[in-house]
């Protein structure tokens, strides 16, 4: 919980409170002082408030449910990425909202309170379409494609207690992905998954691998599960075989990228960024097989451990695996067999979806924004770069990603213009439309497309520097 919210019936005042239980609490405290907020903040909502006094309530409570839901990155970033509307990030923004939401919808209410939360009520759902509201379209699936595999895991899902709202389809761009098969509104559980369902360190736990790997120095539970996970794809009396044989024969990230593609890479800092991941995975394979084949040949079949297994493996963890939080508080890696199908948007409908439900113990997956019919329902999976999405997701999200663009300070513009020509330079010429699409490969394909953007995001930050230093020149020589 991020904070608290109660309303006092006698007083008709709304308490808002940062948890000091926040991660982030001190950072928080920090960013609420710089707003003029302090850890605790009341509202006055007693008697029916003016369109004036409503408003300044709202701005209030969106203030401190921003601060109070930022995530890892964005507290980093803290009021550098705060934009002159007060905004962070839509992830914030949608979280913020939909937190607010939440908290006014369980709290009880009098009388003369109904028609304030309503009201406010009201204005959390018109700033959520509006943060959002390009973002509304149906999604273009291809009825030529047969979901057999698919179904055959959402049918196993439905047998071992998953409860979904979602159709799993196959849509133009996204690969498959999860469709509202009836209109959602903001707190519906799209989709619902008891733990027993979920792939995690348990798995590993409970299997013969355990006695051995356990021994082993330096070995992490995130490793043992790659190790088990590599295993049991092969297994055909796994309890999770619908989910394994849902998944992709070939995942398509930066780590596949070919020596054209990284080629077409050259000057980017993409380059360095999937060169240094790949280093890193061939160290660690090195290191970890032989380890595995010292009189365990039967529990750790050779076949199974090769390089190619092991590069697939990684990418399936990389683009398909969620940070999830235990009842027993522990941060653990997880597949998620059906909510894998979600994919990725910067504008997405669910954003807090880490923890298990104590009650149910199942994960939650609660809408933030509403997602009518026939819309695909997205996720967010953090606030990524294009480049780490490129490297670890093989995608580049649709239209910009605000999380290229690091908070500038006006007063370095003088200095990033040079460094950013010479990246220009160096990024070369935009190719040419002529070239031979059609014999591209994918790799080359997505390389081209990355250089193009990076070359559009570097030229618009000249852009900026110049009109920056335009500015600042202004000002000193009016
Ligand atoms: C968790 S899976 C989602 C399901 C996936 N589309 C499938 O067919 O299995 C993550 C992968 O989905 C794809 N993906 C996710 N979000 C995307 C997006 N916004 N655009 C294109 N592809 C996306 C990428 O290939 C990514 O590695």
């Amino acid at each position: 919980m991020v904070g608290a919210l109660n309303i006092m019936s006698e007083t008709g005042d709304l308490c808002l409170e940062l948890s000091e239980d926040d991660p982030f609490y001190q950072e928080k405290k920090k960013l609420l002082s710089c707003k003029g907020l302090g850890v605790k903040e009341t509202l006055s909502l007693s008697g029916s408030l003016s369109q004036q006094s409503l408003n300044v309530a709202f701005e209030k409570l969106l203030q401190f449910g921003r601060i109070a839901n930022l995530d890892k990155v964005e507290v980093y970033f803290g009021e550098d990425a705060c934009t002159s509307a007060g905004l962070y990030s839509v992830r914030n923004e949608i979280s913020a909202l939909s937190w607010i939401l939440s908290l006014i919808s369980v709290s009880c209410e009098t009388q003369t309170q109904t028609e304030t939360l309503e009201a406010l009520r009201e204005a959390v759902k018109s700033k959520i379409s509006e943060v959002v509201g390009e973002e509304k379209e149906e999604a273009r699936v291809d009825y030529s494609y047969r979901c057999e595999k698919e179904s055959r895991l959402v049918e196993w899902g439905q047998n071992n207690g998953v409860k979904s709202k979602l159709q799993i389809a196959q849509i133009d761009g996204y690969g498959r992905g999860a469709v509202a098969s009836q209109d959602l509104k903001i707190g519906d559980v799209a989709i619902e998954i008891p733990i027993s369902s979920i792939i995690s360190e348990e798995c590993v736990n409970n299997s013969d691998m355990y006695p051995i790997l356990e021994k082993i120095d330096g070995m992490t539970s995130e490793t043992m599960l790659l190790l088990w996970t590599m295993r049991e794809k092969h297994n055909i009396e796994s309890k999770f075989k619908p989910y394994f044989d849902s998944l992709q024969e070939n995942f398509c990230t930066g780590l596949s990228f070919g020596v054209d593609a990284i080629m077409a890479l050259d000057g980017t800092l993409l380059l360095d960024e999937i060169m240094q991941a790949k280093e890193l995975l061939r160290e660690r394979y090195d290191e970890l097989i032989p380890l595995l084949s010292n009189n365990h040949e039967h529990i750790f079949p050779p076949e199974l451990y090769t390089w190619e297994h092991y590069v697939w493996a990684c990418e399936l963890y990389y683009s398909n695996s969620m940070q999830i939080k235990f009842p027993d508080g522990k941060l653990k890696t997880c597949l998620v067999p059906v909510a894998g199908f979600l994919n990725h948007s910067v504008h997405p409908h669910i954003v807090k979806y880490g923890k298990v439900d104590l009650e149910t113990s199942s994960l939650k997956f609660p809408l933030s924004r509403p997602c009518n019919k026939g819309e695909q329902c997205f996720l967010s999976y953090g606030n990524y770069s294009s480049s780490h999405l490129l490297t670890f997701y093989g995608f580049l999200p649709k239209g910009d990603n605000p999380y290229d663009i690091i908070p500038l300070e006006m007063g370095v513009l003088e200095n990033l213009r040079p460094t950013f020509d010479d990246m220009m330079q160096n990024l070369g010429d935009a190719v040419d439309d002529s070239m031979d699409r059609e014999n591209t490969g994918w790799d080359v394909k997505m390389a081209i497309k990355f250089k193009e953007r990076q070359r559009k995001i570097v030229s618009s930050i000249l852009d900026s520097c110049s009109a920056g230093i335009t500015l600042v020149h202004g000002h000193l020589f009016p």
